[in-house]
C-alpha cells in the first residue's frame, strides 16, 4: 500500500492525481457534508476538504491523506451538487450568462502536520436557451457537480471563459496540491 490516501470518490480527482505521477490509493471518506451558512466559500471548502481528510485520518492514522471539496458561488449564493432535475435546471439558469466563481479546498494530512489551501477560478458562462438547458440534464452529467455542469466534459459547450486555474474547477488544483503534498515528502514518480 501506498503512504497517500486520497479520501475520495470522485473519478475527476483520482484521475487528476494519477496525471500528476503521485502513487497513491483510494478510499471514500463517507462523511455526510456539514456545512455552516455563515462561512465564506473559501472557509466552506477547506472545512469540507478537512471533514473527509479526517474521517479517513482516523481510520489510517499512520498514512497522509488528502480530502478536496468544490462549490460555485454566485451572488452570494453557494451551489453545491444537484438533487434533482428542477434543482439543476434552476442552477444552470442561474449561471448563464454570468460569471461565476468555483472554489476547491484541499486538506493534507498526517501525524504531525494539517496543511490547508483554497485556489479560486471565474467561469463566464454563454447565455443559454431553455432547450439548450434541458437537452444538457438529459445527458445525465449535471448530478454529480458542484453548479450541475462538468467543464471537463459537455459542459464544456457552456463556458465562453475561464480566469484562473483549471484544474480547481474539474475539483483538484493540480500544482498547488502538488506543492502541498511535497511538504509531506509525498512526490511523484518523475522526481523520485
Ligand atoms: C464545476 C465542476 C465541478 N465538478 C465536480 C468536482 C467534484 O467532484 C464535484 C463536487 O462535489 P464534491 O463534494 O467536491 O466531491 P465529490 O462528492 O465528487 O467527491 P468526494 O467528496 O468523494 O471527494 O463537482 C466537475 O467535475 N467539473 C466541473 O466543471
Amino acid at each position: 500500500m501506498t503512504r497517500l490516501i486520497l479520501a475520495s470518490q470522485s473519478p475527476r480527482r483520482k484521475k487528476l492525481l494519477e496525471q500528476a505521477g503521485i502513487p497513491f490509493h483510494t478510499i471514500s471518506s463517507q462523511v455526510e457534508e456539514k456545512t455552516d451558512p455563515t462561512l465564506s466559500p473559501e472557509e466552506l471548502v477547506v472545512s469540507l476538504a478537512m471533514q473527509k481528510a479526517e474521517a479517513v485520518f482516523k481510520k489510517n492514522p499512520e498514512n497522509v491523506v488528502l480530502g478536496s471539496d468544490t462549490v460555485v458561488s454566485i451572488d452570494g449564493r453557494v451551489l453545491g451538487k444537484p438533487s434533482d432535475k428542477k434543482e439543476a435546471r434552476d442552477m444552470l439558469r442561474m449561471l448563464s450568462g454570468r460569471t461565476h466563481e468555483v472554489f476547491t479546498g484541499v486538506a493534507v494530512l498526517s501525524g504531525d502536520k494539517t496543511r490547508t489551501v483554497c485556489e479560486k477560478a471565474s467561469v463566464q458562462f454563454y447565455d443559454l436557451s431553455d432547450e439548450e438547458i434541458d437537452g444538457y440534464i438529459k445527458s445525465g452529467e449535471p448530478f454529480d457537480k458542484a453548479g450541475s455542469y462538468g467543464i471537463q466534459g459537455l459542459g464544456a459547450v457552456l463556458v465562453e471563459r475561464i480566469s484562473g486555474d483549471y484544474f480547481a474547477i474539474v475539483g483538484l488544483p493540480l500544482a498547488k496540491t502538488i506543492r502541498v503534498l511535497r511538504e509531506f515528502d509525498i512526490v511523484g514518480d518523475w522526481q523520485a
